[in-house]
């Protein structure tokens, strides 16, 4: 069996499904982006436009209440419930039916925060993305891992998943301990980077696409976004996690003729995703 699978066009046609001529909003999933404080609300509106720019047929931020007229403003299609709090969250409870799930951009670390993900954790087994601070949270409270729901997808830059699992000499043996970390807990783990990789269990898939234009802020949110996206349309996770990763770094690849490196940004990711989404079409 080969080491590692290499993440091509080939295997991303292979799991990409077109959307069906009589599809509708119902059927394309409802996806829920939580995250934000006061400051860092441009995080969620980068993820919860991602999401729909993935094929969502809905989606939800939630929010504290800081963030209600910027997300409304911004991005006119995504619904948005806010928390009592007016600076972070304190709560993620709601009433919504929906398929997915995408938390931890620009969350924050407050103790009241951590209490909130917590009792999230705990609640929650729908397919789901944790990312940034969701993912600072675990680092501090690593007996909370035990809460993820099986399959939840976990996308670390290094220094996340360094706060995770411990530092590594070589590449070899972060990848190791990432198979192991991704076999105790039943988890997929995206570690980012050049280039990204795909981890479950004895699996190990490295992106082909990507460039240096995606070293800037927000790129990570919008990942979160177009992986959510999908989940929502009821891609298994770890296809999501293959199929969002590589049309994430098919955006820079496609813009960067274009924008050149510096001046390419996190809102170019979603400008771009319709073309990345195109080829796929072909
Ligand atoms: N507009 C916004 O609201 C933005 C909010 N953001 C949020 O800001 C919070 C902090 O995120 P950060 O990622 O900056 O903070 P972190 O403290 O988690 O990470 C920053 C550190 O990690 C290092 N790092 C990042 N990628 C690395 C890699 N591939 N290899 C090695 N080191 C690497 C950086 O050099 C830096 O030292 C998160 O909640 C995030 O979602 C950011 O996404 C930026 C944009
Ligand atoms: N030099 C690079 N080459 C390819 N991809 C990169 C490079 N630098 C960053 N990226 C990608 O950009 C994204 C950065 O994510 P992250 O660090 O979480 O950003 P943020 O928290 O600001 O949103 C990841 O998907 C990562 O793989
Ligand atoms: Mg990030």
């Amino acid at each position: 069996m080969k080491k590692y699978v290499n993440v091509d066009i080939e295997l991303v046609k292979s799991k990409f499904r077109p959307i069906e001529k009589k599809a509708h909003k119902g059927i394309q999933g409802h996806a829920l982006i939580i995250g934000g404080s006061y400051g860092k609300i441009g995080s969620v509106s980068l993820s919860s436009k991602a999401c729909l720019k993935s094929g969502a047929g809905l989606v939800t931020a939630y929010i504290p209440k800081c963030g209600y007229d910027i997300i409304q403003v911004l991005n006119p299609e995504v619904m948005v419930i806010t928390d009592e709090c007016h600076d972070y969250i304190t709560s993620v409870y709601h009433n919504l039916s929906i398929q997915s799930i995408g938390i931890g951009m620009g969350m924050g670390v407050h103790k009241e925060t951590q209490q909130a993900f917590l009792q999230f954790l705990k609640m929650n087994d729908l397919p789901m993305v944790i990312d940034a601070d969701g993912l600072n949270i675990l680092s501090e409270n690593k007996s909370w891992l035990e809460n993820l729901a099986s399959k939840a997808v976990l996308t670390p830059h290094r220094k996340e998943l360094e706060r995770l699992i411990g530092n590594w000499s070589t590449e070899e043996e972060m990848i190791e301990k990432v198979k192991s970390f991704s076999n105790d807990y039943d988890i997929v783990i995206v570690v980012k980077g050049a280039p990204t990789m795909i981890v479950y269990k004895t699996m190990v898939y490295i992106n082909s696409t990507g460039n240096q234009a995606l070293a800037t802020a927000g790129s990570g949110d919008v990942l979160t976004g177009i992986i959510t996206g999908l989940l929502a349309q009821g891609y298994e996770e770890v296809d999501a996690s293959i199929l969002g990763v590589y049309l994430h770094g098919l955006t820079a690849d496609l813009a960067v003729p274009e924008t050149g490196c510096n001046s390419f940004t996190a809102s170019d990711i979603i400008h771009y995703l319709g073309k990345a989404f195109l080829t796929l079409e072909k």
